[in-house]
């Protein structure tokens, strides 16, 4: 297989999975050879071939067959010579004091995307507590609040901030160690030093960095041994005041299938919530990414009115908000036309068809059974207990005021119930809201769950 052949490959593999993961998992590798099926890679380490391995080879596969070459396998090899050299042997985002011997400083994190940054973050009223924390930790200064946990709907900046902290960290104190993974990462690292026997080498290393981050650690719960071993890690480090941040998609305490032990260590330091973005930060955002295309795209003109448009229509979150301008760039730059709020309907019908969608009561009563611990089944069905009535009710009043069914219809899809019941029970929540402030807060997440 030729050079050009791998990078064409290289690049369909860059539109599929896109081009985080790429410059992450797949810019790293080097094509070492083609045998008898065998396509084989050196890796920059052993953790990166294996999650590689798991999570592409079959892309690589299927390109690779594509453009004619048959593949049978594909291996990664990690060359001893590359662990001994620090530098090219950590990964992205693993910051290793120079002093330490080599085999240490392989701290194996997941790469940090040189694009999220302190600069690059728009702050708005919804953001502006999380990035004020984010900022204190990334100065480096004597740990104040440990953990600092955040939290937030889907694509509002939670990584982006963890990694801006990782990269003010480096260039303000260089001799800390900072490890920034997701809790996917954490788990499989674990699971693999079990099966290699390698328990100690794994608690060593987790213990001996400075800073601590771990990205969406709901996705640890219910998974009991990766749970106490990082309640045993988060231990550690907090005893030995190192800094420890953590970001999730909802509160500590809204987790479910987490120890209770862990949502209440991780609800000790300062808890900070994203919230979902208004026009105003939206607009923020659009602004400053579209300065950044008028420098890629130069002489693409961009016409009054349609970024304030998308800030107003695209609602869900940043990612789609992001992807949606990059689209449009591209879009007009190859017809090389102005974009227009014309061509910007046209260009992105599906994206503003899909920020028009509205919720259904199926979806509604799924998300607050799950919610509650209760079977979608009782949601409809007779039973009049309290812990299955109130979530009902909960759910009754959250149809009447995401969807614009009418109150008989919404009685029809609870059971075939009367329209008064409906009423009684939309009443019944809204006298509850203002007393309880649990339900209350349920409501707040239920609310952001369905419309995220
Ligand atoms: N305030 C902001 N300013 C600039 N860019 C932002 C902002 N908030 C989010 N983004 C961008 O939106 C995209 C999604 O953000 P990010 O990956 O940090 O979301 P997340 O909260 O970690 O979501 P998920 O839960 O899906 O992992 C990124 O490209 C990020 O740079």
């Amino acid at each position: 297989m030729t050079d050009e052949t791998w990078g064409k490959v290289c690049e369909e593999l860059r539109q599929q999975i896109g081009d985080n993961n790429y410059k992450s998992w797949i810019e790293p590798l080097t094509l070492s050879g083609l045998e008898n099926g065998v396509v084989s890679f050196r890796v920059p380490s052993q953790f990166h071939g294996d999650w590689v391995s798991r999570n592409y080879s079959d892309h690589i596969r299927a390109h690779l067959g594509t453009a004619g070459v048959t593949v049978h396998r594909v291996e990664f090899k990690h060359s001893a010579r590359a662990v001994a050299a620090p530098k090219t042997a950590a990964p992205r985002g693993v910051k290793a004091a120079k002093a330490r011997p080599a085999a240490e400083a392989e701290v194996p994190g997941a790469p940090l995307d040189s694009r999220f940054t302190f600069d690059s973050f728009v702050v708005g009223k919804p953001n502006e507590l999380a990035h004020a924390a984010a900022r204190r930790v990334a100065e480096g200064g004597p740990v104040s609040f440990n953990p600092l946990f955040l939290y937030g709907g889907v694509g509002l900046g939670k990584t982006h901030l963890m990694h801006a902290i990782a990269h003010e960290l480096h260039v303000r104190q260089p001799h800390l160690r900072v490890l920034y993974l997701s809790a996917e990462q954490f788990m499989y690292r674990f699971v693999q030093a079990l099966r290699e026997r390698q328990i100690m080498d794994f608690k060593e290393l987790f213990r001996s960095v400075d800073v601590l981050m771990v990205d969406d650690v709901q996705f640890i719960a219910g998974k009991d041994s990766t749970q106490e071993e990082f309640f045993h890690t988060f231990n550690a480090l907090v005893d030995q005041n190192k800094q420890i941040v953590i970001s999730a998609d909802r509160a500590p305490g809204e987790i479910k299938d987490l120890e209770e032990r862990i949502k209440s260590r991780l609800q000790c330091g300062l808890v900070v919530d994203l919230h979902p973005t208004d026009y105003e930060l939206r607009l923020g955002i659009l602004q400053q990414k579209a300065e950044f295309y008028r420098g890629q795209y130069p002489g693409l003109q961009l016409a009054d009115g349609v970024v304030e448009f998308l800030a107003h229509r695209i609602t869900t979150n940043v990612r789609v908000l992001e992807g949606a301008l990059t689209r449009l760039f591209a879009f007009a730059s190859l017809v090389g036309r102005e974009i227009t709020l014309d061509l910007t309907q046209d260009c992105l019908a599906d994206i503003l068809r899909a920020s028009d969608r509205k919720v259904t009561i199926e979806e509604i009563q799924r998300k607050v059974a799950e919610h509650f611990n209760i079977r979608l089944a009782d949601m409809i069905g007779p039973k009049r207990v309290r812990t299955i009535a109130r979530p009902r009710q909960v759910a009754m009043y959250l149809a009447k005021q995401l969807t614009p069914r009418s109150l008989p219809e919404i009685g029809r899809r609870f059971g075939g119930r009367d329209h008064t019941t409906i009423m009684h029970g939309v009443r019944r929540i809204e006298e509850l809201i203002t007393t309880d402030s649990q339900l209350s807060d349920d409501l707040q997440l239920l609310r952001r769950l369905l419309q995220a």
